[in-house]
């Protein structure tokens, strides 16, 4: 059942809404056309580090994590792990009060290798692997969110001691997003139909090491209307409030999942945390009084919104061509191997040269990557100097999630580092990868 927002469940928060900036809080205009981020210059970046480069502004991903811990003060706030994740971020999650979403082993063991609180954890997955389980189990992953019938007994079997679980539900909500990461409507992977849900609750409740604890959902990532969070919330409570009168149990944890969208380009709207918690916060309570159920314990996982604008990928010009059809070709030194996201949603990007004095001619440009694929275009229709030649340096903002986290290594091309900027400071926080990285991995002839 897939519906569209009722109007009485739209966003009418009293704010107006506001154009949101993709760049980190921190960036501000430096000399000589430089942009400086975290008090460091990025051409300085750039030579230190080579490019491509991604560079994570510290300031704004805590900044984030404070508006949401802020604006729901009541409410756990679990970081999308997926979104970016290395012992740096892990570490700075844990010190800024966030719980944690992860996904795989190789998520679990880096939050492990920080000593990040299990407790504070969730582990996701559609098709969790008995490796993702038992790794995750030996550490005491807080929370299992179950996603099909026959994981009930795969956890089970694991499980060396209680485990809590969540039954992740799809909602029926047609997330307004883009269908590769719209996750709320019933045909796709994601998650349980309410029969689903009833079927794998009835399990747990039959195996002694598990302990339901609630339900989960996640409608989608980069959602255009808050509405559509309001409206799962509500579709959620409902299903508790059915598996209380058919199975007696009381849904204690409720967890929303992520979603939360950010500004790419100059006029994107912002999405502004505290009106939209104020709202949910109502939704949640008045909901429950509708259904006569206790309020439960509400957790959210924003990914994108706490890394994304945090991030600018540097990259150097390595070609300027004119097309037969008029276009002029930026190729950069980088491209769909660090973000894959421009080939596969069609996402749109902001880009500026750094280190250029202002000038005065411009032209329209369309920037391509280096990898053997006619669809590696990283952004369309960008104003640059006119004059821009091989060795300029560019910058693309709000490369801070699903950039890393999502990078290849195609055509053998080794991954850019990760560099955390801070109080005029740099450090690396991700190696970049090498040609003997690539071939090391080849183990034989
Ligand atoms: C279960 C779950 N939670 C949270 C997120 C984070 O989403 P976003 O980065 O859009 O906030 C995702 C990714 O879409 C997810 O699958
Ligand atoms: N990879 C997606 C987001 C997926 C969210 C995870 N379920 C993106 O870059 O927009």
């Amino acid at each position: 059942m897939t519906t569209t927002v009722p109007p009485e469940a739209r966003i009418t928060g009293p704010s107006p809404r506001r154009l949101g900036s993709p760049w980190p809080l921190t960036a501000r205009q430096g000399v000589g056309g430089d942009l400086v981020v975290g008090g460091v210059s990025l051409v300085e970046l750039a030579g230190r580090y080579g490019t491509p480069t991604y560079v994570v502004d510290e300031v704004d991903v805590r900044t984030r994590c404070r508006t949401f811990r802020g604006a729901f003060p009541d409410v756990e706030v679990a970081y999308a792990g997926k979104a970016f994740l290395s012992r740096a971020m892990a570490t700075w999650m844990a010190e800024e009060g966030m719980s944690l979403d992860l996904c795989s082993a190789g998520e679990v063991g880096v939050a492990e290798s920080v000593g990040f609180p299990a407790e504070r954890t969730i582990l996701h997955g559609n098709a969790k692997t008995v490796a993702d389980l038992e790794v995750a189990l030996s550490y005491g992953v807080g929370r299992i969110v179950l996603d099909s019938a026959s994981e009930v007994a795969r956890v089970s079997v694991l499980a060396q001691r209680p485990q809590r679980v969540l039954i992740r539900v799809i909602p029926g909500v047609d997330a307004h997003t883009h269908p590769a990461i719209a996750t709320g409507s019933e045909d796709q992977k994601f998650g349980l139909r309410p029969g689903g849900v009833r079927e794998a609750v009835r399990r747990v409740l039959e195996q002694p090491q598990l302990v339901y604890a609630g339900l989960h959902c996640h409608i989608g990532s980069q959602v255009g209307d808050p509405s559509d969070f309001l409206l799962a919330a509500r579709r959620v409570l409902e299903l508790a409030r059915a598996l209380r009168d058919e199975l007696g149990v009381e849904t204690t944890d409720l967890d929303l999942g992520g979603g939360y969208p950010v500004p790419y380009v100059v006029g994107d709207i912002a999405f502004d945390v505290a009106p939209f918690a104020d709202q949910l916060r109502r939704t949640v309570q008045d909901t429950c009084a509708r259904l006569r159920l206790p309020v439960p314990r509400l957790t959210i996982e924003p990914g994108r919104a706490i890394a994304a604008r945090a991030g600018v990928t540097l990259y150097r010009v390595v070609s300027v061509k004119r097309s037969a059809g008029g276009r002029t070709f930026v190729a950069v030194d980088g491209g769909f191997g660090d973000n894959p996201r421009a080939e596969m949603y069609g996402a749109r990007y902001t880009v500026r040269s750094v280190g250029r004095p202002a000038s005065s001619r411009h032209e329209i440009v369309t920037i391509v990557g280096r990898y053997c694929e006619a669809g590696d275009v990283l952004a369309e229709d960008i104003l640059l100097p006119a004059d821009i030649h091989p060795g300029d340096l560019l910058a693309v903002a709000c490369t801070g999630a699903y950039h890393h986290s999502m990078a290849s290594s195609y055509n053998l091309v080794p991954r850019p580092p990760v560099v955390a900027v801070r109080d005029e400071t740099s450090r690396l926080l991700v190696r970049r990868e090498t040609d003997v990285d690539m071939r090391c991995r080849d183990v034989g002839l």
